[in-house]
């Protein structure tokens, strides 16, 4: 595949970028940067896109009042989260570019509605708004699909976005483990998506009884000896990832995106990984973090066909991009934590050297340079090793 960062990039008309304002509020946490970075000419790719997609994250909805994250830090919109899916849907419909298809990373709805016997409506309302632009969705389950419904339910499930295989067409070859939620999309050539399930390792959504269930258990208690397993066994540091808000991929996963990303290295294919949970430590603040976050990096760092990883979870959101490998890691902003005045979806247009996140409201602009592929204009916030 060739990359076109070599050339003089050219101003063209429905760059996202070029018509992009400055109304990003800062990202996250882990982001040194300190103010929304203002598009040059030069960040502008000089070709249309070859696809698009969109991106949101942590909608969260249920139709109750106003609330706060556990430590009170930030406030919780549960109920205008619908109307910000709303915004993102007419964004991505009233688009120039129409994205191919949607990523919703994880907490569609929240595990408050489960309490409230309100489960299927709360669904029925967010795919309900989600339908309202004809484009497939590829969800991400995350903690609060599990305190909603069981796995088996979640499998029955319109929140199972598995592709069918039609006949004719080449099968999603090696299959993800049965009863774990992972697969392969391909909606270019040469372009690969792999959604993965990291609640596979995990208290939730596994039947106490199960075997999984057992060695998700031994695997907290040994990091983890508080009687509420959503407490985090330490104050800071890595550690704090082991609470049953987390979890983890089964060896069954990891060996099987290890063959998915051997294959794609064979076709040189660009590959972005999609979960819930994050897995680079200056991606996100530590108590998010998959507990085998490691063994994902050094799969990931062992194939040259990925070129981005994808999360939800932490609200607060994060970048990084991988010194060594060039991979980029981004964190999405929460829509359940952004203020009802503005806005937490992304548009990202994909090129054959990069992909260009065009961000709305408190999600930032972004240029996702692909590892090999040369260019003289400097991302802002490159930061980590
Ligand atoms: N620091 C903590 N100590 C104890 N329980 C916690 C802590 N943080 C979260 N929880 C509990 O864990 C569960 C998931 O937390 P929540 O904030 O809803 O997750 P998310 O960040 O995915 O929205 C909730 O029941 C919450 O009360």
């Amino acid at each position: 595949m060739s990359c076109g960062g070599g050339e003089d990039p050219q101003p063209v008309a429905r760059c996202f970028l070029c018509e992009s304002t400055a109304d990003s509020a800062p990202a996250g946490h882990t982001d040194p940067d300190s103010g929304p970075k203002t598009p040059t000419m030069s960040d502008c790719p000089p070709q249309t896109p070859l696809f698009s997609f969109g991106v949101i994250a942590d909608i969260q909805y249920a139709d109750i009042d106003d609330g706060f994250n556990y430590t009170r830090s930030h406030r919780r919109y549960y109920r205008s989260s619908l109307q910000l899916l709303g915004n993102a849907q007419k964004g991505w419909c009233e688009s120039a570019v129409r994205p191919d298809f949607i990523l919703q990373l994880g907490d569609i709805i929240d595990g408050f509605n489960k309490r409230h016997g309100a489960s299927e409506r709360a669904l029925d309302s967010v795919l309900t708004e989600l339908s309202c632009c004809p484009v497939e969705v590829h969800h991400v389950w995350g903690n609060h699909e599990f305190y909603n419904f069981s796995r088996s339910e979640l499998l029955r499930s319109k929140l199972n976005s598995t592709p069918k295989t039609e006949p004719g067409s080449s099968p999603n070859r090696p299959p993800a483990p049965a009863d774990c939620y992972a697969y392969r999309f391909s909606p270019f050539p040469g372009f690969s998506f792999v959604v993965l399930d990291a609640y596979d390792v995990s208290l939730l959504g596994r039947d106490t009884s199960s075997e999984q269930y057992g060695n998700a258990l031994n695997l907290i208690r040994q990091h983890n000896n508080n009687e509420d397993l959503n407490c985090p066994p330490v104050p800071e540091g890595l550690g704090q990832r082991f609470t049953m808000f987390n979890g983890g991929f089964s060896k069954g996963q990891l060996d099987w995106l290890d063959s998915v990303l051997s294959s794609a290295d064979d076709k040189h294919e660009r590959v972005t990984i999609v979960s819930h949970l994050p897995v680079h430590p200056n991606s996100t603040t530590a108590m998010c973090l998959a507990w085998n976050f490691d063994e994902l990096l050094s799969i990931i760092r062992s194939h040259s066909s990925v070129v981005c990883y994808m999360a939800g979870h932490d609200h607060d959101g994060g970048y990084c991009q991988d010194k060594d490998t060039g991979v980029h890691y981004l964190t999405l902003e929460g829509v359940i934590e952004t203020p009802p005045d503005s806005d937490a979806f992304g548009t990202v247009s994909v090129y054959e050297d990069r992909m260009v996140l065009k961000g709305n409201g408190r999600i930032k602009d972004r240029v996702f340079l692909f590892a090999g592929c040369q260019s003289d204009n400097k991302q802002s916030d490159t930061c980590c090793s």
